[in-house]
């Protein structure tokens, strides 16, 4: 059992209170004139990835109350916890275990006194034999072709990593396979995928923890019934249809070959799921090799989070600065700016494991929560989000930390791209951090040939105040172990602050409400009846939607 406490209640907590007091008018730009080491006291390396976090409004006043909030929250222990199988997830009563997917080691890890390991390893050799026959051709569809395609239908967890990893390891790409992905319940989703492939050489993935989830259900069915009406049989459906769940019953029922099923357990959360069974699509596209690979770097932070003390420890490093901004800076949210264009979806992968896991208004005992819990997660690549939202970033109202993450080796070193995507990069920290004065602002507009009445006019237009933070996580190059331990540097920074705040953050009950409502109405739309069981606008709504299609 964890130890529960009032995050508030902490007594670091009242002590960075008084210490923000002191400090939220401090401005970086001071704080560096005043300390030439800044940037060797606030930046730490683990492998080749570099966290400089010293352009935060932190001193090292700052670091030693919050890593000892840290410590007061029994923050050691909590990780002891999870790494031991403990569980943790107690409103689901399970352990929280995606560390033993990647467990390289292979140290045993127990589960009610069983362990987990000698099934972790079955299923990858599963997976490797068959991403291995699937790659080489050696597993034909039912025309005797290779397979040339792979659908993974899934959604939520089921979905967004596969997603983010295959575009992030587009590099390590095995030829000649191809894949897709559909997750939403909006037919045109399937419909634009299935319109590019063709049944006798493609492999579809049903990719679901429990089976049961509607939106995957409906359209693995449409893809079934695809595949008979475009020249699959019955028996052909081994050949071309794979479950990667938790639910043998269900798998069966849907008629797929438990032969053909990559099975995981319940200690493994959706949103942290593609180091299992789900991580097929990966291993297919990439190779097994590279999906090893993957693992081995997330293992490697693990170590890093277990191991190492917080003060040179990145995961509790980035999430003691999310704290700090969220918690008393009254920060709403954090931008996720990845400068490389194949981890375009990293931000969007992190909605959902940010937000699922640390979205919560109740602490351990059930209590509601009086202080702001995980914040609103959002980003794009740059530069792109610096040609549409930055705007708001360096001059708008709202304190928005960022992470900037880069690699110094462009996957695809074309002339001076990289190196004017890293000038951006180095460009939007700075300017972030000391922002423009009202005096240099007036003297480039005297410079530019403007009148002292238009300089005045236009200077508090063009003055930034700078001070705005970012945490810069510069790494080598994006190769599949560096991805690995960069996905497994934010997961143990989320898990971090759910123990500092004292929430559950391996449920996920907030999702049950919607999909209630969504079967019960459901029904109420198979006929032209006017409907007038709910609220007047759920009601006008539904009725205008029917009218729509009568009309
Ligand atoms: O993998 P399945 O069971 O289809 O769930 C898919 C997704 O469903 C949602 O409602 C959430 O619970 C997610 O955490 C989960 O990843």
């Amino acid at each position: 059992m964890l130890q529960n406490h009032r995050f508030t209640d902490l007594p670091a907590y009242a002590q960075l209170l008084a210490h923000y007091d002191e400090l939220k008018d401090r401005h970086m730009r001071d704080l560096f004139a005043e300390d030439p080491d800044r940037f060797t006291r606030f930046t730490r390396q683990f492998d080749d990835i570099l966290l400089d976090f010293s352009k935060n409004r932190i001193t090292a006043e700052t670091l030693t109350l919050l890593l000892q909030l840290a410590g007061q929250a029994g923050l050691t222990d909590a990780i002891g916890k999870m790494f031991s199988g403990d569980k943790i997830n107690r409103t689901e009563d399970r352990a929280v275990l995606h560390v033993a997917l990647r467990n390289r080691s292979n140290t045993p890890v127990l589960v009610d006194d069983k362990d987990v390991m000698p099934e972790i390893n079955e299923v990858l050799a599963r997976m490797k034999r068959f991403s291995d026959r699937v790659q080489s051709g050696e597993w034909k569809g039912y025309t005797g072709q290779a397979i040339t395609d792979v659908v993974n239908i899934g959604i939520g967890g089921s979905d967004l990593g596969p997603v983010m990893v295959t575009e992030a390891l587009k590099p390590y790409a095995k030829a000649g396979l191809n894949v897709h992905f559909v997750s939403n319940v909006d037919g045109v989703h399937i419909y634009e995928t299935l319109q590019t492939v063709k049944p006798e050489t493609t492999l579809f993935l049903i990719a679901s923890k429990t089976f049961t989830t509607q939106e995957t259900m409906t359209n693995a069915q449409t893809a079934r019934q695809w595949f008979l009406e475009n020249g699959g049989s019955e028996g052909d459906i081994a050949k071309h249809f794979a479950a990667l769940s938790t639910n043998r019953s269900e798998v069966e029922k849907f008629g797929i070959d438990v032969e053909n099923m990559f099975g995981f357990w319940d200690w493994v959360g959706g949103r942290y799921s593609l180091w299992s069974a789900i991580g097929l699509s990966i291993a297919l596209y990439v190779g097994f090799d590279n999906f090893e690979e993957l693992l081995a770097g997330g293992h490697a932070m693990d170590q890093h989070f277990r191991d190492t003390p917080a003060e040179q420890n990145l995961p509790v490093l980035l999430a003691l600065i999310g704290i700090w901004y969220n918690n008393f800076f009254g920060a709403q949210t954090e931008a996720i700016l990845p400068y490389d264009q194949y981890m375009h979806r990293f931000a969007a992968y992190f909605q959902q494991g940010d937000m699922e896991s640390n979205g919560k208004s109740v602490d351990r005992d059930g209590n509601p929560v009086d202080y702001q819990t995980g914040p609103i997660i959002w980003g794009e690549p740059g530069t792109n989000g610096q040609h549409a939202f930055y705007q708001l970033i360096h001059q708008g109202t709202k304190l928005i930390p960022c992470d900037f993450l880069a690699p110094a080796i462009s996957q695809r070193p074309i002339g001076e791209h990289h190196k004017i995507l890293m000038a951006n990069y180095f460009a939007q920290t700075e300017a972030l951090m000391n922002g423009k004065t009202a005096e240099e602002a007036a003297e480039e507009l005297r410079k530019a040939g403007k009148s002292p009445d238009e300089v005045n006019a236009l200077t508090p237009f063009k003055e930034f105040s700078g001070n705005r933070p970012t945490n810069s996580i510069l790494f080598k190059k994006l190769t599949p172990r560096t991805l690995g331990s960069l996905i497994a540097l934010y997961e143990h920074k989320i898990f971090t602050q759910g123990v500092i705040w004292d929430i559950f953050s391996f449920d996920q009950w907030g999702v049950e409400l919607g999909k209630q409502l969504a079967s019960r109405i459901l029904p109420e739309l198979q006929d032209d009846a006017p409907v007038s069981s709910h609220d007047s606008s759920t009601n006008g709504l539904m009725n205008a939607f029917k009218k729509f299609r009568t009309e």
